[in-house]
C-alpha cells in the first residue's frame, strides 16, 4: 500500500508473507540477520501469538506482545479502508463472465456490518462501531477443509494447485442438481434447476466415480465449501438484521471462483437483500492495524505474515 501515514511518517507498507510451518526456518534467519539487536518486542496476533510465544522468547530473545485477532482484524480493516477509498467493493454481474466486473463500494458509513473471515475455519461477526463488535457464528467447514480434501480427492498439495485444478473443472459432473432429480426446476419453492441440490450426490454412483476428473472434484469441493460459507453467512446477517457482508480471509486469495459464488448467493438466495463486499486487500487484516506499532506478525495456523514499514 502506497503513502501510508503511520505515526506522522508516510511511507509504502510492504506485506510478506510465508506458512506457519516455515516459522523455525524464520526464526533461524531471523537469528542469523541479528533480529533481535534491531527490535525486542514484536507485536503479533493470531493463535501463533500464543503457540510460538516461547520459541519467539527462546530462539531470538524476542518478547511478543500480543493482540486479540479480531479487534486486530476489524480496526485493521477500518485502518485500510480509510487509506484507501477503493478499499471496498463487489462484483457485479457475478453469473456473466463477460459482464461480470468489481464495482467500488462506499464504505464510509460502515456500521453495522458483518464480517465473515475465511481463514482455516470461519468465524462470523457483527460489528456496529470501531469498538463494538460481537461474534455471532462460525464453521469449522473452511479454507483449510477446502485445502484438505482437495489434497485427498485430487492429490495436490498447494493452494494454488486446488485453485487451478478448480478452475478448469465442473462440479455439475459431482454434485446432485435440482434437475437430476426434479427434471428441471422446483418451481414452486423457487428452487432453478442449476441449482445444487445435493454436494458431491453423484458419486454413489461406480459409473459417475469413474468418469470425473481431478479437476471436477477440486470445483465441486470449492463449490460446496463456498456455498456453505455463504448459506451460513446469510442466516447470520438476516439474524442480525444487517445487510452488508463483507468477506476476507486468505481463502479468497488468488480465488475469484468463490468470490463470485458468494456474490451471486448472497444475492439471489437474499432476494436482493444482502451485499457482499470484498476488500482489494484481503489478506489478512489482522496484520494492519499492528502495522501501526512498527514490527508486526500475524502468526496464524496457514500463514505468517511480516509486516515492514521501508521507505519512510
Ligand atoms: N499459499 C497458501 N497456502 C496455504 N493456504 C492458503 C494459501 N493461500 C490461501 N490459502 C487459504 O487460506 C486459508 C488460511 O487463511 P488465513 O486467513 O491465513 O487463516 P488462518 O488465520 O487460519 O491462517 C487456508 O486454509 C487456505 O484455504
Ligand atoms: C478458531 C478460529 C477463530 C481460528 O481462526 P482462523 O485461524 O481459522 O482464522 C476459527 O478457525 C473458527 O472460528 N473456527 C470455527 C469454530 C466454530 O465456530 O465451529
Amino acid at each position: 500500500m502506497e503513502d501510508v501515514i503511520v505515526c506522522g511518517k508516510k511511507g509504502i507498507l510492504h506485506f510478506i508473507r510465508f506458512p506457519t510451518a516455515e516459522m523455525s526456518n524464520f526464526l533461524d534467519l531471523a537469528k542469523k540477520k541479528g533480529m533481535a539487536k534491531l527490535v525486542t518486542t514484536v507485536c503479533a496476533t493470531g493463535g501463533g501469538a500464543f503457540k510460538f510465544e516461547d520459541a519467539f522468547r527462546q530462539e531470538v530473545n524476542m518478547r511478543l506482545e500480543k493482540y486479540d485477532e479480531f479487534d486486530s482484524l476489524i480496526r485493521g480493516m477500518l485502518f485500510v479502508e480509510a487509506n484507501n477509498p477503493q478499499e471496498v467493493y463487489y462484483w457485479a454481474d457475478p453469473t456473466d463472465e463477460e459482464k461480470c466486473h468489481k464495482v467500488t463500494y462506499d464504505f464510509s458509513q460502515p456500521y453495522p456490518f458483518i464480517v465473515v473471515n475465511i481463514g482455516s475455519g470461519v468465524s462470523i461477526l457483527a460489528v456496529y462501531g470501531p469498538n463494538n463488535y460481537k461474534r455471532i457464528s462460525g464453521t469449522s467447514l473452511g479454507g483449510g477443509t477446502f485445502l484438505g480434501l482437495c489434497c485427498l480427492l485430487t492429490r495436490c498439495s498447494t493452494f494454488e494447485e486446488a485453485i487451478e485444478l478448480a478452475a478448469g473443472g465442473d462440479n455439475k459432473k459431482v454434485d446432485k442438481l435440482i434437475r437430476d432429480i426434479y427434471g428441471g426446476s422446483y418451481e414452486r419453492f423457487g428452487l432453478t434447476g442449476e441449482l445444487v441440490a445435493a454436494s458431491f450426490g453423484q458419486m454413489i454412483s461406480k459409473e459417475k466415480r469413474d468418469s470425473v476428473s481431478k479437476e471436477d472434484l477440486a470445483r465441486a469441493t470449492l463449490v460446496t465449501i463456498t456455498n456453505n460459507i455463504g448459506s451460513i453467512a446469510r442466516m447470520s446477517a438476516l439474524n442480525e438484521k444487517i445487510s452488508k457482508v463483507v468477506f476476507v480471509g486468505n481463502f479468497l486469495r488468488v480465488n475469484e471462483i468463490s468470490m463470485k459464488l458468494l456474490a451471486y448467493a448472497m444475492d439471489y438466495w437474499s432476494g436482493g437483500t444482502l451485499k457482499a463486499l470484498f476488500l482489494e486487500h484481503e489478506v489478512d487484516s489482522s496484520l494492519y492495524v499492528l502495522v501501526l506499532f512498527g514490527l508486526t506478525l500475524t502468526l496464524d495456523p496457514f500463514y505468517a505474515a511480516l509486516a515492514v514499514i521501508l521507505k519512510i
